[in-house]
């Protein structure tokens, strides 16, 4: 499983400059890997059209292999329907999905929060709710738009190494500004940079930790510049 970018260019109508500019990387499935960049260079258009598949604006310049359901998760996305956030997500989970939804609420902390509306709850708790709502879909590529946004540094790695566990065979896509946790946890990184600095699309390693893990500070030192000389 995996997917490719051969010169993939991005111009919104009427923008004078592309927002992605000949693109040419691969990425191999199975994974937690990254999307990282400065605000403002293309990480959520890039992911939007990556989406989008073949249909989309990145037409052929995407190549897919072994995958079929691409999901996009991202955060703050409004959910005006959920009148009551437990009973949406039993109408939306698969039955054979139901022992993974418990597992996920659990680990998720969000057990207290089943009987709400998704619009009282802070933006954590309603960006743990959704992204739970994506994960007991069927998918092969899934998406993470800054999806752990406002959820505390201590959950979101729990959170991360969970997902890196009941999903091994799994490809994830986590956009995030948070050097360090990109650096500790992803598999892959891809760092965007912006049009016209010549270093187009990078894919740097990451330390990949999975549950029990110990840290090497100096090698995640070593991946953070890399990270950043790659910006
Ligand atoms: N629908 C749109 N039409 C025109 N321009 C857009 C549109 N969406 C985004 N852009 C522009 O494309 C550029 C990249 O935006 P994008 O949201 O992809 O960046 P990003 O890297 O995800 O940013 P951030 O980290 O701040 O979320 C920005 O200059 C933005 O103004």
């Amino acid at each position: 499983m995996r997917f490719e970018c051969r010169d993939l260019t991005f111009t919104y109508p009427e923008a004078d400059n592309p927002v992605l500019e000949n693109l040419t990387f691969s990425m191999a499935a199975p994974g937690f890997n990254a999307v990282f960049g400065p605000s403002g260079v293309g990480k959520t258009s890039f992911a939007r059209i990556l989406a989008g598949g073949n249909s989309g604006p990145g037409g052929n310049a995407l190549i897919y292999e072994g995958i079929a359901t691409i999901l996009y998760s991202y955060n703050q996305e409004r959910l005006p329907g959920w009148a009551n956030t437990g009973r949406h997500l039993e109408k939306v989970c698969p039955q054979k999905n139901s022992d993974l939804k418990k597992e996920l609420v659990k680990i998720f902390k969000v057990e207290a929060f089943l009987g709400s509306r998704f619009s009282q709850l802070s933006m954590g708790q309603q960006n743990r709710m959704n992204l739970i709502r994506y994960l007991i879909q069927d998918f092969d590529l899934l998406i993470l738009d800054e999806s752990l946004a406002n959820v505390d540094e201590a959950l979101r790695e729990t959170i991360i190494l969970a997902i890196k566990e009941i999903f091994p065979a799994k490809l994830f896509l986590y956009i995030s500004h948070n050097l360090m946790e990109v650096a500790r946890f992803c598999k892959d990184i891809l760092v965007l940079s912006r049009p016209g600095k010549n270093k187009g699309a990078v894919v740097v390693p990451g330390q990949n930790y999975e549950t029990g893990y110990t840290a090497d500070p100096q090698a995640i030192d070593r991946s953070m510049l890399e990270i950043m000389n790659a910006v």
